[in-house]
C-alpha cells in the first residue's frame, strides 16, 4: 500500500507594495482571519481565470480605495511558503503610481511606513523575504581588481564618487587574511563617507574583525561550513550560489540574499560554464529569498534579471573603475 501525501492546493496570493515618497502602505489583518492581527501588504487571493495584475488592481481598490494603473505594476519577488495549515504563493508586485488617499475600506487600519521600519516579527513569516527585497538595492556592487591595497581603496573611493552604491561587497580573493582585514578596516570610512554599507567577503571572522561592516558575504566554500547564521539579525548575510542545492543551504543558514551565476561567461571566472537566463529564472522561481544575477552582467541586463524574478544584478563592471 502506498501512503501518498494528499495533494494540497497552493493559494495564489497577489501582494501589493504601494510606494509613495519612499514609504510603503501597510495594513493590519483582522484578528479572525488566517495570520490575523499581523501587519500585511494589501492583497488577496487571485480568482480563477484572473491575472495577477488584475487581482492586484481589484484588491487594492477593494481594500484601500486607491486606483492603480495595471501598467505601473513591477514584479518584486515570488515566495512559496508552507504555513502547515495553508500553502501560499505570494506573488509580490510594486507600484509607484497609486492614485488617491488610502483608507482601510474593510475596517483595517492602514499606514505608510519606511522600509527600515518594517520588522519581521510584525508580519506573517512568509513576508521576511519581501522586507529584504524592499531594503536591498537593485545593483549589488562588488569590488574588482587592484594592484595593491592602496589602489583598491583609491578605486573604491572614485568608483563610489562616480556611481553611488548603497551596498558594496569588498571582494579581494588574492589577499591573505591579515591584509584583507587591513583593507576592510580602511574601506569602512570610505564607504561611510559615501553612505554606502560595506559587506565583507570571506569567512565569518572578517565580519567580527571589521567594526562598522554592515554585513558578510560568504563564498560557497565558506557557506558550506556554516550550520547557522553567523552574523546578527541586523547585518546582511549573502551567499554565492550556483545551483538549487546551494540556495537551499543558504536559506537554511538564514541568508538574506544570494547571488546566482554565472549567468553569462565572465572574465573573473574564466572556464566556468554559464547557466543562461532560462536556468536563472527557473532557480529564482523556487527560491524563497532575493536572488541577484551574477556573472558577465552589466546595467543593460538589469531588466532581464528583474523580468526573470531576480532582485537585480551583482557585479563589478557597472561601477568599478578601470577593470
Ligand atoms: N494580503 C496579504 N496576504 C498575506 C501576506 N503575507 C502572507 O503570508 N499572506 C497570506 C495570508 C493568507 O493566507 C493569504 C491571503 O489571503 P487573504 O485571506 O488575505 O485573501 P482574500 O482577501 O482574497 O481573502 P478572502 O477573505 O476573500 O478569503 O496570504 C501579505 O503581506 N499580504
Amino acid at each position: 500500500m502506498t501512503s501518498a501525501k494528499p495533494l494540497v492546493k497552493e493559494i495564489h496570493v497577489a501582494v501589493a507594495v504601494i510606494v509613495r515618497n519612499g514609504q510603503v502602505l501597510i495594513a493590519r489583518r483582522p484578528d479572525h482571519v488566517h495570520q490575523g492581527g499581523l501587519l500585511e501588504f494589501p492583497g488577496g487571493k487571485v480568482e480563477p481565470g484572473e491575472s495577477v495584475q488584475a487581482a492586484l488592481v481589484r484588491e487594492i481598490a477593494e481594500e484601500t480605495g486607491l486606483r492603480v494603473p495595471e501598467a505601473s505594476l513591477e514584479p518584486v519577488i515570488g515566495i512559496r511558503h508552507d504555513y502547515g495549515d495553508k500553502q501560499v504563493f505570494l506573488d509580490v508586485w510594486a507600484t509607484r503610481a497609486a492614485e488617491g488617499e488610502p483608507e482601510g475600506r474593510e475596517g483595517q487600519p492602514v499606514e505608510w511606513l519606511g522600509p527600515d521600519r518594517l520588522r519581521d516579527q510584525d508580519f506573517p513569516a512568509a513576508n521576511r523575504p519581501i522586507i529584504r527585497a524592499l531594503r536591498l538595492p537593485r545593483q549589488l556592487a562588488i569590488t574588482g581588481t587592484a594592484a595593491s591595497a592602496d589602489q583598491a581603496i583609491e578605486r573604491l573611493r572614485s568608483g563610489l564618487a562616480d556611481v553611488p552604491q548603497s551596498l558594496v561587497v569588498l571582494r579581494a580573493p588574492a589577499m591573505t587574511g591579515p591584509d584583507y582585514r587591513q583593507l576592510a578596516a580602511a574601506a569602512v570610512p570610505v564607504c561611510e563617507a559615501a553612505s554606502t554599507g560595506l559587506i565583507v567577503h570571506g569567512a565569518p571572522g572578517f565580519f567580527d574583525g571589521t567594526p562598522g561592516a554592515r554585513g558578510l558575504h560568504l563564498p560557497w566554500r565558506e557557506a558550506i561550513k556554516q550550520v547557522e547564521r553567523p552574523v546578527p539579525a541586523d547585518a546582511w548575510l549573502g551567499v554565492s550560489c550556483h545551483d538549487a542545492m546551494e540556495i537551499d543551504h543558504a536559506v537554511a543558514i538564514g541568508a538574506d540574499y544570494v547571488t546566482l551565476g554565472p549567468v553569462k561567461p565572465t572574465r573573473s571566472h574564466p572556464g566556468q560554464l554559464a547557466m543562461g537566463w532560462e536556468a536563472f529564472g527557473a532557480l529564482v522561481s523556487g527560491a524563497p529569498l532575493p536572488v541577484y544575477g551574477l556573472g558577465g552582467l552589466g546595467l543593460a541586463d538589469l531588466s532581464e534579471a528583474r523580468q526573470r524574478g531576480g532582485q537585480g544584478i551583482a557585479g563589478i563592471r557597472f561601477w568599478w573603475p578601470e577593470n
